[in-house]
């Protein structure tokens, strides 16, 4: 199998020249040391990923990656197939929550299409790049084959090499696909070992009477998959395109020093794929929220992971990262702006601790 290079090289290591100056910066600016809480090591920490002592996330580019599941036969999405080919025409027309952010932070967004059911026509800012109409039933057989997987690690490359060739300082993956959290719940209960009970959530919002029948899914998938806990065998066979995609993104930004925004359960499964891929990735990961799929705290957990905000959010898309960037930006400008107590004549703090 032709994998990226990304998936088989050692990302760089952030700046530890970058990250010395700005700890300095930090603290010299007029503010007590400390008061501006995480947004000081969120600067110091973009520092090191950009190699700049006053780093910036722009310009940042958002890739949402879209396909379909064959899971979906065995009932477990609140909601139908159709609506992820129709939430690419969303996509594409600038009314999903994404699009609307997008728009609101000024951030490019491509949507990559890698294969639905539903029928998808040619759209501007739609990249149609077909592996399938969708995966396997990932509770009968494995979801992808060698040649599926691979195609949409590269896809998933291919997105960060762009990002990387458009000088782009943070990269966020997206999601859209009916039926992923079933997927990134069998992929996560697979890498960790935990239940299927504990990871499988109502995803879209199934009754407790789906969420049962969604759980047995999980369970007989994993029953099927087996103990492999190695990363490319889980996501080829309990994982989704735009999962698989996502996976390969994160591993090509993170080789091309791009730092990544880390989105809510989907993207972090994805995300985890990486982690256990290439460990030395998770210092480009920045998290921006805790969903609300109880799944994701776990995810979280193993990589050591505390998310900038909990809102409650259980959307995908990338929609929670993009919630966190105006977060991000505060982070940079205050480091980057603010004065110095020398320039602004301020009283530093007096060497008599009371
Ligand atoms: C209108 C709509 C827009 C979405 N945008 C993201 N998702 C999210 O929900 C889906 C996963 O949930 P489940 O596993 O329960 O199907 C994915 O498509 C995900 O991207 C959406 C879902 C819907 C219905
Ligand atoms: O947190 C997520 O990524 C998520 C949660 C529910 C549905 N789709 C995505």
């Amino acid at each position: 199998m032709a994998l990226p290079d990304s998936w088989l090289t050692p990302p760089p290591g952030p700046s530890t020249q970058a990250i010395q100056l700005a700890t300095e910066r930090q603290q010299v600016l007029t503010k007590p040391p400390g008061s501006l809480g995480r947004l000081e090591q969120l600067a110091i920490t973009l520092a090191g990923l950009t190699g700049s002592e006053k780093p910036t996330i722009d310009p940042v580019r958002m890739v949402i990656f879209a396909g379909d599941h064959g899971v979906c036969s065995e009932g477990i999405s609140a909601f139908p197939q159709e609506v992820t080919a129709q939430m690419i025409a969303n996509f594409a027309s600038g009314g999903a929550a994404i699009s609307v952010m997008a728009q609101a932070l000024n951030t490019s967004l491509e949507v990559v299409n890698l294969g639905t059911v539903g029928e998808v026509p040619e759209l501007p800012g739609v990249r149609t790049e077909l592996i399938a109409p969708s995966t396997a039933n990932l509770a009968e057989t494995p979801a992808m084959d060698a040649g599926q997987i691979e195609a949409a690690l590269t896809s998933g490359d291919n997105a960060a090499q762009r990002a990387h060739q458009a000088g782009c300082h943070l990269f966020i993956g997206g999601d859209m696909g009916i039926g992923n959290t079933t997927s990134a719940a069998a992929i996560a209960s697979a890498l960790l070992g935990l239940p299927p009970q504990n990871l499988t959530g109502p995803g879209t919002g199934l009754t407790s009477e789906g969420l049962r029948r969604k759980t047995r899914v999980v369970e007989k998938a994993l029953a099927r998959h087996g103990e492999d806990q190695t990363p490319l065998a889980v996501l080829a066979s309990l994982g989704g395109f735009e999962i698989a995609a996502l996976s390969g993104a994160i591993l090509g930004s993170a080789a091309r020093g791009i730092p990544v925004l880390i989105d809510g359960f989907i993207v972090s499964v994805a995300a985890l794929i990486a982690v256990r891929q290439q460990p030395a990735i998770r210092d480009w990961l920045l998290f921006a929220h805790r969903s609300a799929e109880p799944g994701h705290q776990a995810v979280l957990n193993a990589m050591q992971a505390e998310p900038l905000l909990d809102l409650g959010m259980r959307l995908g898309e990338g929609s929670g990262a993009a919630v966190a960037v105006p977060l991000l930006r505060a982070a940079c400008t205050l480091h980057n702006q603010m004065a110095s107590f020398t320039d602004a004549g301020v009283s530093d703090q007096s060497g008599d601790q009371i």
